[in-house]
């Protein structure tokens, strides 16, 4: 099994490059099969959770070409299966906007129920509600989802509540519905109007993704598009917390400064000097960091992916703070880990009173899931000593090569399969 092992203490400087967003590239590539033509998405991460579903996008007879390492070509006009199996997608959440796409295209999907990490009990019940106001049958049985409608047709959804993946799966399924859809209380994330440009770059007729009110027109096909995804600003804002908690000094290159405002917000709040270019930010911790009240919201507030790497810089800034996670319910599992490593947080139902301390201490950790990994490996790197972060495969899911890019920040960080190799990184660094 994979660790990190991290000497911490060095300020991260430099420039680091963004790659492009899993969130949305996930959600476009299952969007891509709902055409009978090729489509080319560039600007791909190169993540366990892409890889996984490109897996299943093959696995039901779409045609899949790695073009390069970012680079895909997809054509659904293969597809003989509409049924997904549960061991390419327990492993990714965002299986489940195949249903949206395969509902959409071919009127039919069965789709196992999504795995992805467990930071709470993650129902998808807005998404069945939305399929079923389309006029599809779905059910939910031996763990399988099945969808099917003799016709969708346009019509009037209200969310319970902002959901980025209701919103996403319902317009995909929406643009190849009969008439007129309006989704109310519409999430606002910037993947969800990047996946509205793809559908519409496809032939789509989306309107008002962004804001809180979406429209679509069905229409009969989709066609062929070459399309770049955007930047992943949860990788930008790890890197800019990274440099926050570490005292560094690092641009962020490749991201849309408008995506990150509120993690911007917050770190200026947290004494550190943050400066805007057209693409890219740089973040200059030269001051003690103080304390902040977080919260954590639907976009454009501050972003539950974030939640851990900021309260990681909370945990050694002066005074408390307090970080309120108010998307899902079980997101605080770093906690004690991070105790393990000398902080002092005490988790009181949804909040996090979190009192400075100087500085963590290294200690041996695990990744409990995909953010909380990043941030533990953000608090090695600003301890005092060697850390080793445990189950990395979770911080794979989402980052690409994040040991390499921090390494190019002057970070001392190393994967190691045995613990052979943590005593010789630990030779090497001494
Ligand atoms: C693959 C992907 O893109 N994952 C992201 C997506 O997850 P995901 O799409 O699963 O998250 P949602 O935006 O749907 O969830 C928001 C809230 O709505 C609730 N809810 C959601 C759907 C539903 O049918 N019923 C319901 O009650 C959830 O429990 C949660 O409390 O958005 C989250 C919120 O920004 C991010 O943390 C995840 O990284
Ligand atoms: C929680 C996340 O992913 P998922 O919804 O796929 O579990 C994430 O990207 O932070």
């Amino acid at each position: 099994m994979e660790q990190y092992v991290i000497k911490g203490g060095n300020p991260l400087v430099g420039e680091v490059e963004i790659g492009g967003a899993k969130n949305a590239a996930l959600a476009i590539l299952a969007a891509a099969i709902m055409t009978d033509e090729t489509v080319t998405i560039e600007n791909l991460p190169n993540v366990r959770d892409i890889n996984v579903l490109l897996n299943a996008i093959e696995g039901i007879g779409a045609r899949v070409e790695r073009i390069n390492k970012h680079k895909v070509k997809i054509n659904g006009a293969f597809i003989n299966d509409l049924s997904v199996d549960y061991e390419f997608i327990k492993k990714i959440r965002a299986s489940y906007y195949l249903l949206g796409a395969l509902l959409g295209k071919y009127k039919k999907a069965e789709v196992a129920l999504p795995g992805g990490c467990d930071i709470g009990s993650r129902p998808i019940d807005l998404h069945i509600k939305g399929f079923r106001a389309l006029g599809a049958e779905v059910d939910i049985q031996h763990g399988l989802i099945s969808a099917h409608a003799d016709a969708l047709n346009g019509t009037h959804i209200y969310l319970d509540k902002v959901s980025v993946g209701a919103t996403i799966n319902i317009m995909m399924a929406a643009s190849m519905a009969e008439g007129k859809t309006i989704i109310e209380n519409a999430a606002k994330e910037p993947h969800v109007v990047d996946v509205a440009n793809f559908l519409n770059s496809m032939g789509a007729n989306i309107r008002g993704a962004g804001t809180d009110v979406i429209r679509i027109v069905g229409v009969e096909k989709l066609h062929k598009t070459e399309y770049s995804i955007i930047p992943d600003q949860i990788e930008a804002g790890t890197f800019m917390f990274a440099a926050a908690a570490t005292k560094g000094d690092v641009t962020v290159k490749n991201v849309i400064p408008k995506h990150l405002e509120a993690t911007t917000a917050k770190l200026i709040e947290a004494g550190c000097e943050v400066e805007e270019f057209d693409d890219a930010v740089r973040v200059v911790s030269s001051k003690p960091l103080r304390h902040t009240q977080v919260t954590t919201l639907a976009y454009p507030g501050f972003p539950t992916d974030m939640q851990p790497q900021m309260a990681v810089v909370l945990g050694i800034a002066q005074g408390t703070s307090t970080v309120t996670e108010s998307i899902f319910e079980n997101r605080f599992k770093y906690v004690d880990e991070l105790t393990r490593m000398g902080a002092d947080i005490k988790v009181e139902s949804n909040i996090a009173i979190i009192n400075g301390v100087k500085n963590y201490t290294g200690a041996r950790v695990s990744a409990p899931d995909l953010r909380a990994g990043a941030a533990l490996v953000i608090a090695g790197l600003s301890a005092e000593g060697i850390t080793t972060v445990d189950d990395i495969y979770f911080i794979e899911r989402g980052y690409e090569d994040f040991d390499k890019k921090l390494q190019s920040l002057g970070a001392q960080i190393e994967k190691v399969s045995s613990e052979k190799e943590i005593q010789k990184f630990k030779l090497k660094v001494s």
